[in-house]
C-alpha cells in the first residue's frame, strides 16, 4: 500500500525480521562496519556530523556527495545477506548502500531528497531499520503536505518512482530516545 497520496510511492513493509533476528543483525552490523563520522559541506563550510556512516558499493569507486568524496568499501557478509533479502522482497536490485548509525534520539537527519546525480533516477531506495524505533516523515516540496510513520526494529521501507523529485524526508530528532539505531539504505548508483 502506498503511503503517499500522490507524486511518488512509499511502501512500509513493517517488521520483516523478528525481535531476536533483528537484535542479532544490530550487533553484527554494529561491530563489523567501520563506522566514521560523516563530513558534509553546507554553505561552503565543512561539517562533521554526529551520526556515523559507512558507504558500500559493488566496486571500490569513489562517490561524490554533499561536496565530499567518499570511498566505497566492499560488502560485509551481513550487508550482502541483507541486500539479497531486501532484493527478494522488493523485486528491486541495488549496487550500493549507505549505512547510518544514530547513537541516540538526539541525532537525526534533516529534510532532504536522495536525488544526487550519482543515483539512478527513480530507481527505488530500500531502508532497513535496526535498534531504536524512530519516527520518519515525508513533506511534499510544493504543497508541504506531511506524512509521518514509525520505523520499528527490523522493518523495511521502500521509496520509489518519483518520490525523490516531489518529496523530502527526514528523521526528526527525539531527545527522549536513549538507544541507538542502525539504518541501511540500499540504493542504485548510475554507471557502477
Ligand atoms: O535513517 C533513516 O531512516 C533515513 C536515512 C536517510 O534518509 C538517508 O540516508 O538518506
Ligand atoms: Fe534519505
Amino acid at each position: 500500500m502506498n503511503l503517499l497520496p500522490k507524486d511518488g510511492t512509499v511502501v512500509y513493509h513493517g517488521r520483516i525480521f523478528d525481535e531476536v533476528t533483528s537484535r542479532n543483525y544490530y550487533e553484527r552490523l554494529s561491530s563489523s562496519i567501520p563506522w566514521r563520522h560523516d563530513e558534509v559541506v553546507m554553505f561552503g563550510k565543512r561539517i562533521v556530523t554526529a551520526r556515523e556512516v559507512a558507504w558500500f558499493a559493488d566496486a571500490g569507486i569513489p562517490y561524490r556527495y554533499s561536496g565530499t568524496v567518499k570511498q566505497a568499501i566492499a560488502w560485509t557478509d551481513e550487508l550482502a545477506e541483507l541486500k539479497y533479502i531486501v532484493e527478494g522482497i522488493t523485486g528491486l536490485s541495488f549496487n550500493s548502500c549507505l549505512a547510518n548509525l544514530y547513537h541516540h534520539g538526539g541525532e537525526g537527519m534533516s529534510w532532504h531528497s536522495d536525488d544526487e546525480k550519482a543515483l539512478l533516477k527513480r530507481a527505488g531506495i530500500a531502508s532497513l531499520s535496526f535498534g531504536a524505533e524512530r519516527d520518519f516523515a515525508f513533506r511534499h516540496k510544493l504543497t508541504a503536505e506531511t506524512i509521518s510513520l514509525r520505523l520499528v526494529n527490523g522493518s523495511l521501507l521502500v521509496m520509489k518512482d518519483e518520490t525523490q523529485e516531489f518529496w523530502k524526508h527526514a528523521l526528526p530528532k527525539a531527545a527522549r530516545i536513549k538507544e541507538p539505531r542502525i539504518n541501511l539504505t540500499f540504493r542504485t548508483m548510475a554507471g557502477l
